[in-house]
Parts: structure tokens; C-alpha cells; sequence
């Protein structure tokens, strides 16, 4: 609820505000480039600035008629303003305060800087636009409050803000792992920006303070006792009167200094406001300090990136937004998701719209929602997990609704939980909702519920064929749904090699992206052949020189086949990239055993090729000894490269007729051992091989004691991507 509410705020006021902090931000980030330059080319001499202020009076010489005014800049070069005969001392410039010479004119602020200064104070629209930018920073205190309150809630705790996040969504990690370190410049920025809103609205007076004398002035010569690097500015005795003082402006008070004893005559001390005024100025500005204006140009970066990571995280959770077609109470099917940031709901609008395909009246609802539904026959349950094991936002009132509300009528269920095994309270909340429901004698559920680990597709969909397959059903899940689409690129055609059997063709394409791309080895390449809807998918594998490389097999009637055949070298098409997670390489795993059929190994000629994984071993499965010959060369590179370790091949038409599965079973010791060890079995090809495969390693564990497929599956060290 709590939670809700910080991201409820977050979400408000990053929109309402939008638009100005984003001229504000560009505006700044300009600006802090400000005080660095400033720094780069300072006409601060390098030692001048422990000197004395009466030595650098002394230091003037007899060359000036009249001195108005010394100031020392926020980059501690000195500006004298005077009068002289002589030209070379008459004017406003920067001196040299050892010789007391001119050094340089005072350029007046380059014209970039004198825009964006105004922009980013008042939008050029003076009063209304200080208005504006004043809401602007307090609005965007506000966001960085509630940012911080999801971080902690996010995070576990305050004391764990800075504990490990784990990387499941890129925009959402980096959101939160570049706002954790950019929260207290940023908070710095609005606090400051606030200040120095109210105190140029006079809400916070900034008076300098009553002159003092009497006792409370210091006594003897007090430009002997400051310093340059002391001295704000000095102003200098108008006549040659004895009433007439200097007065000294120093980092917190003023001084009324005689100009014959030295004696300060007066002083007023800065109040506390004023303090913090200048000290707002300095740090909200960089005024000074080159460093600390790169950290706000480097704050004002991270801003633009929360914008955007903001947006991009904001669209996907109202994109998981849910329609019906049918009412509650004439559902049958009733599918309730916990969800925190939308993929589980994408999970539940395939089974719905699956569901739908089937002529069953469904109902899809937040699990916060539960209530008594007149039809029910069926309660499909799927939650995430977050927090510490908690339940995700939408689900959080779940538990207790359930209890307080009446049920007339007996109806299944099933709860399948969505979680990441990086984290110790592997999908709880899935548990503790399956439990709850279980208390209730008129629901019939299997006795545990189904887990699944970082969004694994093919264990969804292995859930949803065993299920539907209960129900007399035959489920066909709209997968596209559930995998991310990717941008359409232009691919060129640079390598084409085909083997031609009696009875098959298959051909490797080598394509080159126009542009650099992020993708790994296991994702989708998405290929709509012309004047076809449908898109086909193609697993691809990532070479070492960022190309990708597909394995084809043409059939007869194929149109995707035929059109991607008839390409010739150097030739371009469309296609897109889709994210394949559950398939990509494991960031650790002790050894990797690639076991595949066909052009199954298509993945795999990228996966060989990496360093990732210390120890790789392939098992693939071809028709005749011709099949293999184009893989050869990807495989003998791997191997002179030592990032393949070993081979096996079967061959299914030749002498010796053999299929991967036989080669596993004649290796059971060693695939037991690697088993053991942690090693990751990921397998592609035929559904057919598949389920041999499985069987034999069904086989293997059982005969060494090992875990059973389906916990290998969950926890991630059997993963498969078949057709
Ligand atoms: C901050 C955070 C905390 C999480 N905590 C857990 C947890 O305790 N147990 C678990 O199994 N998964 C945990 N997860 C993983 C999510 O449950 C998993 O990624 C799920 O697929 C997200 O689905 P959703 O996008 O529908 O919320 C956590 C994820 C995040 C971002």
C-alpha cells in the first residue's frame, strides 16, 4: 500500500514536471560547464593566495589615481575597478596581485552562457517563469523523496539501499543502481534550488545584518590578519577622511576597517540565512569548484537517463493494462496476476486470449480483486514475487480478501508462481497464496504450485500444455506476446553456405547489421518473408565480429525458406531482433553442454566462440556426414581457439545410425559429473530430440542421484528453445 503510494507519487510528479525539469536539466547540464571552464582558464596566480591583504595593497604601488573596488572571483583570480592616468592601470581587470599589474580584461560571459542562464532561471518569462522554475525544484524534491522511498521499500530496507540489485530489466537496473549514487546531488540540487527560489521571492529575507561596534570589534591591523584567499571583496575609502573606512567582505561577516590604524571600526556578521543563500548559490551552481560542478553535470545526465529509463518503465506497466471481454460474474475461467512491473500480466493475457481462441468465458483481473464469481469453474493464479518475498503491488490485500470472502461454489485452481532464483525467497509469495487457497475445503488445487524462474517461457509454456491437457483442452499461447519485439534492421548477406542431400537442404547465412546492435547468441531473429503476415523465428548465434549467423533448413513449400534461399551475397533484408533471456549463456556456470539437432546448432556456433564459460561440450545430431560440413569451419575455429573443449556428433543415416540421446547415454558418467558440478544443459532443435533427450537425462540423474529434470528446469540449469 505504502509502496503504491511512493510509486504513485513518483510516477505524478515526474510527469507533471516533465517538461520543465527537461529544460532545466539541459539547462543546467550546460551550465556546469560553467565553473569549469572557469577553472580551466582562471587568472588565479598559483601561490598569490595565502598573501596578506595589506601586502597585496602594499602591492598596488603608487601606479593607480583611485582604487574603487577589489573582488576576488568565485575562481579566486583577484578584479580590480580604478582609476589611472596611465592606461595600463585604468579600468576594470584582472590583476596580478603579487606585481599589481594588469593581467587581462574581463571578458564579459560568452553569450551561450548568458542564454541559458536566463532559461534556466526564468524561462525568459521573468516573474512567472521564476514561478515556475521554483515549483519545478520543489517538485522535484518531492521526486527524489519518493524515489528514495521505493528504493528502501525496493531494496529491503535502508540499511540494504546499497546492497546487490539484481539485473532482470536493463532500464529498471541502471534506474535504480545510477539513482542510488545520484540521489544525494540530485536532493542537493532541488534543496538548494528551493532556497534560492524563496530567498529571490523574499520569503526567506536575506538581510546583511546590523553593524556592530563598541567591544564586539576586533582591534589591530586587520588586513594583516586576513588573507587573500579570505577576501570576498574591498571596497576602498571614498576620501582621504578618517571616517571614511574600507570596508572588507570576507566568507561570513563585513568589516568597517580605519584606514590609517587598521583598526576594524565595525562589523556585521552574516545571518544564518545568508549563509546558507550563498553556500545554495555556490552549490547549486559548481561556482568555484570545478569538481563538484562536474558531479552536477554529471547529476544532471543521470536525470536525463531517469526521464528516459522513467518513461520506458512507466509505458511497459501501462501497456500490461487489462481488458475483458466478459463480466465476473459470467466467467468460468477466472485468471488472477500479482504483478509488480507487467510481465506476469503478459503471461496472463496469452492465457486469456489462449482461453478465449477456445470459446471459454474468461475473466482476468489483479489479484487485489478477488471476489465471489458466479460461474467459477476455474482460478488460474499468476504472481510474482517482490521485496523480501513479498507480494507484488497489486496483490498485496490478496491473502486476506480470500478469507474474508464467502465461496459458494466449488471451483479448481492452480497457482503458478513467477520469481528469480537470485534472490532467497524463491517465488514465497506464489507459496504463501497457494497455501492460503488450500485452506479453503471447496478448492481443489495440485499439491504444490508451479515456479518459475526468470520469466522462462518454455516452462510457462511446458505449464500451460500439461494443464490445458488436464482440462481437455488444446492450448495454443499467443508466445509473441510474451517475447519482446525488437526494432526492424537491415541485414546484409556476406557469407552463404548450402549442403545439398537427396533429401534435405539446409543453408548457414552470415549477416551483417547495418548498425551495432545488442544481441547475444540464443535471442530471435524475426524474418517476415514479402507478402507474408506471419513472421517466422530463426535462433541465432552471435560471431565474434558481431554478425549473426542463422541455420536455414529449406522445405519445399516453405515461404520463409524459399525467400531467405534465393538471397544472394551482398544482398539486404528486414528483419528484427527479438530478446530471447531464458536461451542466452548463464553469466556463471562451471561448464556448458550444448546438446542440438539440425539447425538447432545455429545458437551455438555464436555460443563456442565465447570465453564465458570455462569448460564447453556439444552434442548435435545431423542426417550424414555432409550435414555437418557446414559447421565444420565454426567448429575446427573453436576448437584451434580452445574455446570448444569437445565434440560429439550422431548421425542418423549413416552406418553406426545414432541420435544425440545415444551419445548422452554413452557419456552418462560424464554428463552426471557435469550435472553435479552446475554445469548448464541448454538444448535446441526438434521437439522430437527434446523429448528424447530429456528422457535420457531423466535417466542419468536418476541413476546418480541427482535432481529431477523439472528442478534442473526451474532452476535454471536445463534451458531449451525447440520448434
Ligand atoms: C526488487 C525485486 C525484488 C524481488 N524479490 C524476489 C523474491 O524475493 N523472490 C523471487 O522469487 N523473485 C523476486 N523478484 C523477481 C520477480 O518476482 C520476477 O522478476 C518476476 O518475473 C517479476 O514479475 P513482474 O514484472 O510481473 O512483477 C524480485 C524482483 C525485484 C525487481
Amino acid at each position: 500500500m505504502l509502496k503504491n503510494l511512493w510509486r504513485y507519487s513518483h510516477f505524478i510528479l515526474a510527469v507533471s514536471s516533465s517538461l520543465f525539469l527537461l529544460l532545466a536539466t539541459l539547462s543546467g547540464l550546460i551550465l556546469a560547464f560553467g565553473p569549469i571552464n572557469a577553472e580551466i582558464n582562471t587568472y588565479q596566480l598559483a601561490g598569490s593566495q595565502d598573501i596578506t591583504i595589506q601586502t597585496l595593497i602594499n602591492n598596488l604601488g603608487n601606479d593607480y589615481d583611485e582604487i574603487l573596488e577589489i573582488n576576488r572571483d568565485a575562481s579566486g583570480a583577484v578584479q580590480i575597478s580604478a582609476f589611472s592616468s596611465n592606461p595600463a592601470f585604468d579600468g576594470d581587470f584582472y590583476l596580478d596581485p603579487v606585481t599589481g599589474k594588469k593581467i587581462a580584461e574581463i571578458q564579459d560571459k560568452h553569450p551561450v552562457f548568458t542564454f541559458t542562464t536566463n532559461l534556466h532561471r526564468s524561462l525568459f518569462l521573468k516573474t512567472p517563469g521564476r514561478i515556475f522554475v521554483g515549483i519545478a525544484s520543489f517538485l522535484l524534491l518531492l521526486i527524489v523523496i519518493s524515489g528514495l522511498g521505493l528504493l528502501i521499500k525496493r531494496q529491503g530496507g535502508f540499511s540494504r539501499v546499497f546492497s546487490r540489485v539484481i539485473k532482470e530489466n536493463r532500464e529498471q537496473y541502471y534506474h535504480v543502481t545510477l539513482g542510488r549514487w545520484a540521489i544525494v546531488p540530485i536532493l542537493i540540487i532541488a534543496i538548494t534550488g528551493c532556497y534560492l527560489s524563496l530567498v529571490r521571492f523574499e520569503i526567506i529575507a536575506t538581510t546583511k545584518g546590523e553593524w556592530e561596534n563598541g567591544q564586539t570589534t576586533e582591534h589591530g591591523d586587520a588586513f594583516e590578519r586576513y588573507q587573500l584567499k579570505d577576501l570576498r571583496s574591498l571596497e576602498f575609502p571614498f576620501t582621504k577622511e578618517p571616517e571614511d573606512y574600507y570596508t572588507l567582505s570576507l566568507k561570513d561577516r563585513e568589516l568597517k576597517v580605519h584606514q590609517y590604524t587598521g583598526d576594524v571600526v565595525q562589523q556585521r556578521r552574516y545571518p544564518f540565512s545568508l549563509m546558507v543563500a550563498m553556500l545554495s548559490f555556490d552549490l547549486h551552481t559548481g561556482a568555484g569548484n570545478w569538481w563538484w560542478a562536474a558531479v552536477l553535470a554529471g547529476s544532471c545526465l543521470s536525470m536525463l537517463y531517469f526521464m528516459y529509463s522513467g518513461a520506458l518503465i512507466s509505458i511497459a506497466r501501462l501497456k500490461s493494462k487489462t481488458k475483458n471481454k466478459f463480466s465476473p460474474q459470467e466467467a468460468e475461467y477466472v485468471i488472477l496476476v500479482g504483478s509488480e512491473n507487467g510481465s506476469t500480466k503478459h503471461f496472463g493475457h496469452a492465457l486469456q486470449h489462449a482461453l478465449i481462441d477456445q470459446k471459454k468465458k474468461v475473466y482476468l483481473d489483479d489479484l487485489n480483486n478477488f471476489q465471489s464469481y458466479k460461474q467459477i469453474n476455474h482460478l488460474i493464479v499468476l504472481t510474482s514475487t517482490y521485496g523480501d518475498g513479498e507480494a507484488p503491488a497489486n496483490a498485496s490485500k490478496f491473502i486476506e480478501t480470500f478469507h474474508r470472502t464467502p465461496i459458494h461454489r466449488p471451483f479448481q485452481s492452480t497457482v503458478v508462481g513467477f520469481g528469480s532464483r537470485s534472490y532467497s525467497k524463491f517465488c514465497q509469495y506464489a507459496m504463501d497464496v497457494h497455501d492460503a487457497i488450500s485452506d479453503n475445503n471447496l478448492v481443489s488445487l495440485p499439491s504444490t504450485p508451479t515456479l518459475i524462474n526468470d520469466k522462462n517461457l518454455g516452462a510457462f509454456q511446458d505449464w500451460a500444455r500439461s494443464w490445458s491437457v488436464a482440462q481437455g483442452l488444446s492450448l495454443n499461447l499467443p508466445t509473441d506476446k510474451l517475447q519482446s519485439s525488437g526494432k526492424a534492421l537491415k541485414l546484409t548477406i556476406v557469407a552463404k553456405k548450402s549442403t545439398q542431400n537427396e533429401e534435405e537442404e539446409t543453408f548457414t547465412l552470415e549477416l551483417s547489421p547495418k548498425k551495432r546492435l545488442r544481441v547475444h547468441s540464443g535471442d530471435l531473429l524475426s524474418i517476415t518473408p514479402p507478402g507474408d503476415a506471419v513472421e517466422r523465428l530463426y535462433s541465432v548465434g552471435v560471431l565474434p565480429n558481431g554478425n549473426m549467423i542463422i541455420s536455414v533448413k529449406r522445405h519445399n513449400h516453405g515461404i520463409c525458406s524459399n525467400y531467405l534461399n534465393q538471397l544472394v551475397l551482398g544482398e539486404t533484408f528486414t528483419a528484427a531482433v527479438k530478446n530471447n533471456t531464458h536461451f542466452h549463456l548463464p553469466n556463471k556456470a562451471t561448464a556448458l553442454v550444448m546438446i542440438g539437432n539440425g539447425t538447432g546448432i545455429g545458437p551455438f556456433l555464436g555460443m563456442i566462440n565465447t570465453k564465458t564459460t570455462p569448460k564447453k561440450h556439444l552434442y548435435w545430431g545431423g542426417r550424414t556426414t555432409q550435414s555437418f560440413v557446414l559447421y565444420e569451419d565454426f567448429i575446427s575455429r573453436a576448437q584451434k581457439q580452445q574455446s570448444l573443449q569437445n565434440i560429439r556428433i550422431a548421425l542418423s543415416q549413416e552406418s553406426k545410425k545414432q541420435y544425440v540421446q545415444d551419445l548422452l547415454l554413452e557419456d552418462q558418467e560424464k554428463v552426471a559429473r557435469l550435472i553435479k558440478k552446475n554445469s548448464t544443459l541448454m538444448i535446441c532443435g526438434s521437439l522430437a530430440m527434446k523429448k528424447g533427450v530429456l528422457e535420457v537425462l531423466a535417466t542419468i540423474c536418476s541413476n546418480h542421484g541427482l535432481p529431477s529434470i523439472q528442478e534442473l528446469e526451474q532452476d535454471g540449469f536445463i534451458r531449451s528453445d525447440c520448434y
